[in-house]
């Protein structure tokens, strides 16, 4: 039995609060107690850059492995998504919640607004892969840069900066805007980034197995853990953050198999995609084998291209 509060680390935007109570509900519903510690992130501080112009990598998670290393929180809240797929060696993601619906929505403050493929609107996001699925499939629309916190982005938007601005379902949701929800993106074609929809628990190597295995047993998610090691395997391959236009998800099947698919996206023509079902113990190799035909079939050049832009 733990008896010291766990001391969840988080950034103080709105979704990483609102995530990391959520981590903590969760520990207590299973005898545990948890304590929020608030850090603040390059990636919070910066918001005057797009984010694929800092370096993405570790941009809001830096801060929080400082502490994790130090002892002076057990573990870290993140969005799965914004977790790079190569941790440092004293570091590693130890649990993952179950994954809520993950795909992206265009939320508006124009109320009735009708996204329409034939019609000249603007859309705000800062995302290399929604950029790049969205001019082949919304080719009228012009897209504007937009960065912050949801609410900041939502503010920008509200003062005349876009009519429409792409996000994850999750996000959205977890803030309490779903009736700002004009248009529901598939899953198949605005397939969404690795891990989007899940939150992933960060822990240093060195904390106690004893700590480590009841947080993991709280709040681990077995079946999304499965998909997520499909999808990071995915990422790690391509050696990617958030700022390549990659995407990757792996759904169970109704044979209890997994269907993993992903690749890379690309301004103004055919995106790069493969697509295996396999059984529950290859996801890893799987996910791998994707990011190997992705590169191999004109995915190193759109890498390359997008390392000297
Ligand atoms: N890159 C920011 C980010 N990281 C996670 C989410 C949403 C929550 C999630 O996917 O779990 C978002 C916002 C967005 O992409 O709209």
């Amino acid at each position: 039995m733990i008896e010291r509060a766990i001391k969840i680390g988080t950034r103080k935007s709105k979704l990483a609060l609102w995530q990391a109570e959520y981590v903590k509900a969760l520990l207590e519903q299973n005898g545990l107690k948890g304590e929020l510690v608030l850090i603040e992130t390059k990636g919070d501080k910066i918001l005057d850059r797009a984010l694929s112009k800092i370096g993405s990598k570790g941009v809001f998670t830096e801060e929080l492995e400082d502490q994790l290393r130090n002892g002076d929180i057990d573990i870290a809240v993140h969005s799965a998504k914004d977790m790079q797929a190569s941790l440092g060696d004293d570091f590693e993601l130890i649990a993952f919640t179950e994954r809520e619906a993950c795909h992206d929505v265009f939320v508006s403050h124009k109320k009735g607004f009708t996204v329409d493929k034939d019609k000249e609107f603007v859309i705000g996001t800062s995302s290399v892969r929604r950029v790049a699925m969205l001019t082949k499939h919304f080719p009228n629309a012009k897209i504007v840069d937009v960065r912050g916190n949801l609410q900041t982005r939502i503010q920008k938007m509200e003062d005349g900066l876009c009519d429409v601005l792409m996000l994850a379902y999750a996000g959205v949701h977890r803030m309490g805007y779903n009736d700002m929800i004009v248009h529901e993106h598939p899953l198949d074609t605005f397939t969404p980034a690795t891990g989007q929809g899940c939150v992933a628990i960060e822990s240093a190597t060195n904390l106690d197995p004893e700590v480590r295995s009841a947080i993991r047993k709280a709040i681990n998610n077995e079946k999304t853990e499965v998909c997520l090691k499909a999808e990071r395997a995915f990422l790690k391959e391509l050696q990617g953050g958030c700022s390549i236009p990659a995407f990757c998800l792996a759904t169970w099947t109704a044979d209890n198999e997994l269907k993993i698919t992903g690749g890379l996206a690309q301004a103004n023509t055919e995106e790069i995609r493969y697509t295996y079902t396999c059984s529950p113990d290859e996801v890893e190799s799987k996910g791998t084998q994707i990011a190997k035909d992705t590169l191999a079939n004109g995915g190193a050049e759109i890498l390359a291209a997008l390392k000297n832009s």
